[in-house]
């Protein structure tokens, strides 16, 4: 398993749409099977909490047990930043998906853009928006939505995924281009892969972070097990998303944090930014999350100083402070009393735990004292050494160091070959 991962570390790096697929793969209408065995088209948006991407897929009509093998042809970057960013101009929101729309119209042959199925899947940074603001979560959807319907495409709707459906299809893509749920076969037919076993899946995002596998045992709470049939074969997954830990969330958290600790001042003292680092933030950029409360007495021009003091121990300690790791009686549990069966075989991380992994060149299925030792190396750099364009990374190293410290002390196995 481990050089097929490696190998498809690269694509789902290039990709970075690991819901996607999924998405295609079980929404391909039934009907389709019925059409001429020739080549579909299909156009998913990845509506992110940072960026949204549009992927345009191919496949043969003709399907392999009910479930469709699909290949990317190409993806796009839609400019600008996730829709959520749009709130207050959702008009924006839905013209900065033409560029990609026109990039697709390109490729896809005109006489089968009609027939082309086309989804917008929005992920965490729209629940939030959506748990802040609903009326505005609704322009920014009618926005993109008016945007998809002036093509000729068949637009079959904009939604905002569950994190149970984020988690479950993060958990099929990846199984899917690991060749764990089909493979083709010297036999030249698309088979389900013996004595193959599936990996979970750990996703950190922007706004929410999930992780989802297959339990050896049965999962006691029914709001976090899920059920597909895929390939012919069925998979009883448990998955749960934690709204607020994915990276950008999570950050917002601990800043806030580090600013009630010590509220009085407007300057915060941040050990996890290296020394010699300062910005401004204002408290209404601090506090525009539903993930932090906000003072009760806001005054939202105000600007704080970050400043930097470059404390790893102290970062983790105040990191850690994010979390809550006790469990009730007689329960197992991921974090914050979150109901977890406990882990089961191996796991593949990716999206931010890819891209922070790749920057510190990781990627390569270092044991996890390495791992360890270059983050503790890095984390050790002060500003003058760190680069603006490393500074986002830098900031979430410590999330990801977090991550691997609770996987470990529960005895998940994240493709660590010690
Ligand atoms: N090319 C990239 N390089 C580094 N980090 C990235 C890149 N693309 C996305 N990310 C990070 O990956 C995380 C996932 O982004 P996104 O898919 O927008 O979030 P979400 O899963 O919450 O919708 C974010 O923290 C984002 O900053």
């Amino acid at each position: 398993m481990d050089y097929k991962a490696k190998t498809v570390a690269g694509l789902l790096a290039a990709t970075c749409v690991f819901s996607i697929i999924a998405l295609i793969l079980s929404v391909v209408n039934v009907k389709d099977v019925f059409l001429p065995p020739s080549t579909k088209y299909g156009l998913v948006f990845d509506a992110g909490s940072t960026h949204t991407a549009l992927y345009i897929y191919r496949w043969p009509a003709d399907k392999e047990n009910g479930t469709g093998i699909v290949s990317q042809v190409e993806a796009c970057t839609a400019p600008g930043e996730g829709i959520s960013s749009y709130a207050d101009n959702p008009a924006e929101a839905g013209a900065s998906l033409k560029p990609c729309l026109d990039k697709a119209m390109k490729i896809i042959p005109a006489e089968q853009q009609r027939d082309t199925p086309t989804y917008l899947g929005a992920t965490a940074g729209m629940r939030l928006l959506r748990e802040q603001n609903s009326t505005k979560a609704e322009q920014v959807f009618a926005e993109v939505s008016k945007a998809i319907g002036k093509y000729p495409v068949d637009f079959r709707g904009a939604q905002i995924l569950t994190g149970n459906e984020e988690g479950s299809f993060g958990w099929i893509t990846i199984n899917y281009l690991l060749e764990t749920l089909v493979k083709y076969s010297f036999a030249e037919k698309w088979e389900h892969p013996r004595d193959t076993e599936v990996l979970g899946a750990l996703d950190l995002g922007g706004a929410s972070t999930q992780i989802t596998f297959q339990p050896g045992v049965t999962t006691e709470d029914n709001s976090t097990s899920t059920f597909f049939r895929l390939y012919g074969s069925n998979y009883s997954l448990y998955t749960h998303s934690y709204l607020c830990y994915g990276q950008t969330q999570a950050l917002k958290m601990l800043l806030a944090d580090l600013h009630k600790g010590n509220s009085s001042s407007q300057e915060i003292s941040h050990p996890c930014y290296p020394m010699g680092y300062q910005e401004n933030v204002t408290m209404s950029a601090l506090y525009n999350s539903p993930c932090v409360r906000a003072p009760s007495t806001p005054s939202p021009a105000q600007v704080l100083t970050v400043i930097g003091t470059g404390d790893p121990a102290a970062c983790s300690t105040a990191i850690r402070k994010l979390f809550n790791f006790t469990c009730g009686a007689n329960r197992t549990c991921g974090f914050n009393g979150v109901y977890q069966p406990p882990v089961r075989g191996q796991f593949f991380a990716f999206a931010g735990f890819y891209y922070t992994f790749h920057f510190l060149n990781l990627t390569s299925q270092q044991s996890f004292s390495d791992v360890n030792s270059t983050i503790q190396t890095f984390c050790n750099k002060s500003w003058a050494e760190v680069t603006q364009k490393q500074l986002q990374l830098h900031h979430t190293q410590w999330l990801v160091m977090v991550h691997q410290r609770t996987s470990s002390q529960k005895n998940a196995n994240m493709n660590d070959p010690d």
